[in-house]
């Protein structure tokens, strides 16, 4: 081989794929390979006819035009040659994949003749502009790596599957909405700023960005909808800069397997969920928690009335639906009419008083300072944020009213319903929903109160509640229809009569009320929502097991997580009950001398009852951070009046947590574990009386009250002797 000439005698070393000839006649090599071997002239192979595959890969190749002599090639690879003529010989009829990367093109030409074309490896060239493809219908893959490509263009209509650009001089991603076919798009190292150009892709399998310019997280949106997409490649990007990119990334396309070339965990999918879009019980999870981790960490006290007795739990009534459908008002109105019976409880909130509302009535008006320390110091049962500000139900509010001897009567957000579900109060929930969003909407506009975002979102609400309740039967013990104040409040009024068996009552004196609850949900049987779920006779709710009742009805499922809170702290209680050797963590019955029960409640008998040694109980404990959630509430009797004057009080980092639990096994006698059954120090040992915590001072209440002020239900209570298990004074 002089100079670079192919000579016959290197071709036959070469030939291989030994084979028929196209008309079948002849026996024929189909294939020549000769690589780096400093080739420059090939016109001998103008008498290779029959060839099928050439590739001359790594030569010094300028001329190819041998290959016009070759009719039934289907393969070329001219690839690390001199060639600065673009398919510079006839076209073979079927020629299909042509590899022309790393030569000297500059330009390409119209290649409307080589219609069997499907592969076109053009990497590395001097190439600025797409064109000539146009005809090219079987064109599936086309590489043009490392060129000089300004703008993608001349790619039309293309069947596409593969394309690669890597390595131009792109900005932006254009003309490419017609590619319906295209799976794997490669425009790394180029100077990209936007993923705009993309969202038409929808057979988008992988996607290479890397070394781009793109750097916000919202041009993710772009390719959102591209349910296919499965790799996504943006490493070295400005956008690797931004807090929580993976996770966000992995949010925003959740389809994707495959990120930065590293897989994308199902663990990390989990994890963005919860952080952007949590589920209603994430939240509570997470609220329940934040409130739970923050009692532990206090000193403990117990609050007495609304502990669950060993049947029943203390009766509380939730309504909840969206903001201003009404049931503020009505829980007013209802606290109002049956004040022997039910009280409001307040919940504390950082938002600033509407014209008209007073503190402590409506909700008690807390900075946003005052809302954080009572939140460090686990007073809430439950909080929320909605609209910017802070909402919680503190157990303190809870308790000022079952002090009273009255059932608590409170409204609040889906969120918060989530939220109470995870404590140990079961009370009744009631959800008020608008069906009519014009008059939902012009009562808030008449109300003065809201911005046009904040009615949008009221109203975008109401899906959310019919949703859950469609979704999860039984999770609302009934539903009113709020539209019409007058009737949602008959119809309240209706269930709260059957419930406490007022109607009865009436009935029997002759002055039935003749209230049709039209606006509650019937079932497809027929049978009145309330007649059914919130059934009913409270009359001797003293005598009756609140459970058998309970269970007569279908319960809504609590879930595992629910009924494990539950019963946790429920089997806490009774053990402290039964008079059980105490572990270690019933230290969390320790009572405080003078409760803030025993201090309000003119007909408490605490009097005598353990209160010297009780007082030293509590200053022993005072530095520990006890178990149960359920159970127990933070600061001192005297603190406990106002859950919001918790001004004193040195906010607690939840951190401390471990460190305080360590503290608990300090108090411990060696080897004595939490659940052992070991006797504990004497000055841990405070529940010595089979009865009830706070039994001396308070009756057990009814799921829901009945009239517990009057005098009949008092006689009620001793017929029923239940009053005496309650009331051992
Ligand atoms: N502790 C709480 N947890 C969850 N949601 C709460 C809580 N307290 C109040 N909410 C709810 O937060 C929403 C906003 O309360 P806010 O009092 O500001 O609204 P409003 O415009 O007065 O409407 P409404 O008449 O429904 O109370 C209301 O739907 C209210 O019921």
């Amino acid at each position: 081989m002089e100079d670079g000439e192919l000579t016959k005698h290197e071709v036959s070393k070469h030939l291989s794929s030994l084979g028929r000839s196209a008309t079948g006649l002849q026996h024929v090599y189909l294939s020549l390979s000769i690589p780096k071997k400093s080739l420059k002239n090939l016109s001998i192979l103008s008498k290779y006819i029959h060839l099928q595959k050439l590739e001359l890969p790594n030569n010094q190749i300028k001329d190819l035009s041998c290959v016009s002599h070759m009719p039934y090639l289907l393969t070329l690879d001219a690839s690390h040659n001199e060639i600065s003529d673009f398919f510079g010989f006839q076209p073979p009829k079927n020629l299909k994949e042509v590899n022309f990367s790393h030569n000297h093109i500059s330009s390409m030409k119209d290649l409307s003749a080589y219609t069997s074309l499907r592969k076109l490896v053009l990497d590395y060239n001097f190439i600025s502009e797409i064109r000539g493809l146009e005809n090219c219908s079987s064109l599936t893959h086309l590489s043009m790596e490392h060129n000089k490509i300004l703008r993608i263009s001349g790619l039309k209509n293309l069947k596409l599957r593969q394309l690669c650009l890597k390595g131009n001089l792109l900005r932006k991603i254009e003309n490419l909405q017609t590619l319906q076919s295209l799976q794997i798009l490669d425009l790394s190292s180029n100077r990209i700023q936007s993923m705009s150009g993309l969202q038409d892709l929808h057979l988008l399998g992988s996607l290479n960005l890397e070394s781009n310019m793109i750097g916000e997280i919202k041009e993710y949106t772009y390719v959102q909808h591209l349910l296919l997409l499965r790799e996504l490649n943006l490493k070295r990007n400005p956008i690797q800069e931004q807090p929580d990119y993976r996770r966000a990334v992995t949010f925003i396309l959740n389809q994707l397997s495959v990120l930065d070339e590293k897989p994308v965990t199902v663990e990390e999918k989990v994890s963005a969920v919860n952080k952007y879009d949590p589920s209603l019980e994430t939240v509570a999870a997470r609220d329940h928690m934040t409130q739970i981790v923050y009692q532990y960490m206090q000193p403990q006290r117990i609050f007495d009335s609304t502990l669950p007795s060993l049947d029943t739990p203390y009766p509380m009534l939730v309504l909840t639906g969206p903001q201003a459908c009404g049931k503020r008002e009505l829980a007013h109105r209802l606290c109002h009419e049956y004040s022997d019976y039910f009280g409001y409880g307040a919940c504390h909130t950082t938002r600033g008083p509407y014209f008209g509302e007073e503190d402590g009535c409506d909700y008690h008006f807390v900075q946003e300072e005052e809302f954080e320390n009572m939140t460090r110091m686990g007073q809430f049962v439950q909080t929320m944020q909605y609209d910017g500000n802070w909402y919680g139900l503190s157990r303190e509010a809870i308790e000022r009213v079952a002090r009273e001897g009255l059932a608590c009567c409170v409204h609040m957000e889906l969120e918060g319903v989530f939220s109470l579900k995870t404590s140990h109060f079961e009370p009744r929930y009631i959800l008020l929903i608008p069906t009519k969003t014009e008059s939902y909407v012009s009562h808030m506009k008449a109300r003065g109160f809201y911005t046009n975002d904040q009615i949008n979102k009221a109203v975008s609400r109401i899906d959310l509640y019919a949703k859950t309740n469609r979704e999860r039967p039984g999770f609302f013990d009934s539903v009113i229809l709020s539209d019409n104040r007058k009737e949602a409040y008959s119809a309240l009024r209706q269930l709260i009569k059957e419930y406490l068996g007022l109607e009865e009552q009436e009935k029997e004196g002759g002055r039935s009320t003749g209230v049709t609850p039209q606006n509650i949900i019937t079932d497809e049987g027929g049978n009145s929502t309330p007649a059914r779920k919130l059934e009913a006779n409270t009359t001797d709710a003293y005598s009756q097991n609140y459970h058998s009742k309970v269970h007569a009805r279908p319960l809504p499922q609590k879930s595992s997580a629910e009924l494990a809170s539950i019963h946790r702290r429920q089997q806490m209680v009774r053990d402290a009950l039964v008079g059980k050797i105490p572990r270690a963590y019933t230290q969390l019955f320790k009572r405080y001398a003078h409760t803030t029960s025993s201090l309000l409640t003119p007909h408490s008998h605490t009097a005598g009852h353990n209160e010297d040694s009780s007082s030293e109980e509590s200053s022993a404990s005072s530095g520990l951070s006890m178990n149960s959630s359920a159970v127990l509430s933070v600061g001192s009797p005297a603190d406990g009046l106002d859950a919001g004057s918790g001004s004193k009080v040195e906010p607690l980092d939840v951190s401390l947590l471990g460190q305080n639990l360590e503290k608990l096994k300090d108090h411990m006698e060696p080897g004595l574990s939490p659940d052992s059954s070991h006797s504990i120090p004497e000055q841990a040992t405070v529940v010595s009386s089979p009865g009830r915590p706070g039994s001396k001072t308070k009756p057990i209440l009814p799921p829901i009250p009945l009239g517990r002020k009057s005098a009949e239900a008092a006689s009620k209570q001793q017929l029923t002797g239940q009053a005496g298990q309650g009331d051992e004074g």
